[in-house]
């Protein structure tokens, strides 16, 4: 047998042994920010557990590049005690041994022109002795504020372009960019050396098993697409919430806010996933294309009714499961005067012949009493009651929750007559729960989305256009709060401040307590 034909068949047989039909090329990931929180605590790991499933061919290879100087050894340890923290019961000597032997480290500016031929030259080699076939993945894990260097220095090197047979696809994490103008320019930036296939914007949200099971929900079940449209559903309401504060992130979060880490991505692809058409096909512009039809119906807000639509809050001091936190002008580097939103909540509407007249409550913070990401979709009342003889029977609106996280799952809440003799009415919960219906493991969403990268399927990642329609709506709301003054606080351990409350309650509503 050949080299290549050796190859192949071991490919296949570990396809195979791992139960999947597919499995991507060798290939060699250079991640751009190695040193980093982002790289130690998912990448590396999303990575082991791919090798651990048998999903990477024997040839994929890491390289890791950024100024701090570091052997390979000295690299692979690092991440290696990470990662033995992380799986501290499921790590496996020889799945790291094997996988460890393919991570390298380049020490380097990655806004200098040299930086790059060294790399071309070590890529080279690579291909040569490893056999990653010329295939690249160029993974910007470091601060926005040098994405547009690496895309230039990536197209200058001549490492955007892909010969035949062989790809070259370029990664970007989020935030993309901060505004509407500045996540133009990083599209123009990118797409002068990339073209649009070998983008791959990331918003980890799209590859939990539980956001993409929002479409599954939608559009293999018969019987909630008749119901799913204003005739029968009052309002929604989603939510991001997390008890955490911002940790070590203060000086990211500072410049971020609710609004740019959470709103402007996760929070909007979960409303577009909720509220979109069913596209043709689960195919990547068919998906998307239909995301980007909702994001163009969101109503615009104009900036005299931001107050009136959207608020902020930021968290001081409070308690977080029976222990007392600091408030968010006490984190590290984060200024005593901050003005910045760890909460936001927005009453959204979808302009279009479905959503017409329903109001899309959103919300997001840190700090809140617990974390969970759940969609609530409540349905109308029924239009006539025939228990009421006895006053109230106790009938409420039917909400549907779609819970992503955690204790993920479905759950419906249904009108149940009460054991007895009287015809009264109570509520209970028809419960799903994904940890008991399936037996097969849901993969970590960095682990799915970087074998997708790998297998060349955009489908799960963010389209140009979208990108930039979601900023498109936020604008007024930052352009609003970028001149206030003053920030209303809530209690660590609440859900924001009142001013949220009162948003639902203007409209007789309230917000669920997930
Ligand atoms: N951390 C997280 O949970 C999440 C992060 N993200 C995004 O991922 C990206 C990375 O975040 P995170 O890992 O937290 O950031 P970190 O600040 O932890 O890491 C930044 C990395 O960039 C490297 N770096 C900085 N300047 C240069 C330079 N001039 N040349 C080469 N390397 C450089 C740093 O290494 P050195 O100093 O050695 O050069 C470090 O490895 C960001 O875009 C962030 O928004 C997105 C979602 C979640
Ligand atoms: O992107 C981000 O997401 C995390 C929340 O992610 P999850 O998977 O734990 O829900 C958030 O804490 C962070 O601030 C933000 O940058």
């Amino acid at each position: 047998m050949t080299d290549v034909e050796t190859r192949e068949a071991l490919k296949n047989a570990l396809a195979e042994d791992s139960g999947v039909s597919e499995s991507p090329d060798p290939a060699v990931m250079v991640i751009f920010g190695a040193s980093g929180d982002l790289t130690r605590r998912k990448l590396i790991p999303a990575l082991y557990d791919l090798v651990s499933a048998r999903r990477l061919p024997m040839e994929f290879a890491v390289v890791g590049i950024s100024r701090t100087g570091m052997s390979h050894e000295e690299f692979r340890e690092k991440l290696r005690a990470a990662l033995e923290e992380q799986r501290a019961d499921t790590f496996s000597e020889p799945v790291w041994e094997t996988f460890s032997k393919g991570i390298f480290y380049m020490a380097g500016d990655s806004t200098e022109p040299e930086t790059y031929r060294k790399l071309g030259d070590f890529l080279g080699r690579l291909d040569r002795e490893r056999g990653t076939g010329g295939n690249r993945v160029f993974y910007l894990s470091s601060s926005p504020s040098l994405f547009p260097a690496i895309v230039d220095r990536l197209g200058e090197s001549g490492m955007s372009e892909e010969s035949e047979g062989s790809y070259s696809r370029i990664v970007i994490e989020k935030p993309f960019g901060r505004d509407l103008e500045s996540a133009r320019e990083l599209n123009e930036e990118i797409q002068s050396g990339f073209r649009e296939e070998q983008i791959y914007r990331i918003d980890h949200y799209l590859g939990k098993e539980t956001v993409q099971n929002i479409l599954a929900l939608r559009f293999s079940n018969g019987i909630f697409e008749p119901l799913w449209n204003q005739n029968y559903i009052d309002h929604v309401q989603i939510t991001v919430a997390e008890d955490i504060g911002v940790g070590t992130r203060g000086s990211f979060y500072e410049e971020a806010g609710a609004l740019r880490d959470i709103v402007q991505n996760h929070l909007m692809q979960v409303l577009c996933l909720t509220a979109m058409e069913p596209p043709v096909n689960f195919d990547a512009d068919s998906v998307r294309d239909e995301k980007v039809k909702v994001l163009k119906a969101v109503r615009p807000i104009p900036e005299d009714e931001v107050d009136r639509l959207a608020v902020r809050g930021q968290y001081a001091s409070g308690w977080i499961w029976g222990d007392r936190v600091r408030g968010y002008r006490e984190e590290e580097d984060v200024a005593d005067d901050s003005l910045t939103e760890t909460f936001v909540a927005m009453k959204l509407f979808v302009d279009n012949w479905r959503w017409a007249g329903v109001p899309f409550y959103v919300r997001a913070g840190k700090r809140l009493p617990k974390k969970a990401t759940e969609i609530a979709i409540r349905f109308k009342p029924t239009p006539h009651t025939p228990f009421a003889h006895a006053g109230d029977d106790g009938t409420e609106p039917n909400v549907l929750v779609i819970r992503i996280q955690p204790e993920e799952g479905v759950s419906l809440k249904l009108g149940a007559k009460v054991p007895g003799s009287k015809m009264e009415i109570g509520s209970v919960n028809m419960d799903l729960l994904y940890g008991s219906a399936f037996i097969e493991e849901a993969p970590e969403a960095y682990g799915r989305l970087l074998l997708d990268l790998m297998l060349g399927d955009p489908t799960l990642f963010i389209r140009a256009d979208e990108a930039e329609g979601s900023w498109k709506i936020l604008a007024p709301v930052m352009e609003t709060w970028s001149r206030k003054r003053k920030i209303p606080l809530y209690p660590a351990g609440e859900w924001g401040p009142e001013e949220a409350q009162k948003l639902m309650a203007d409209d007789g509503r309230e917000w669920r307590r997930p």
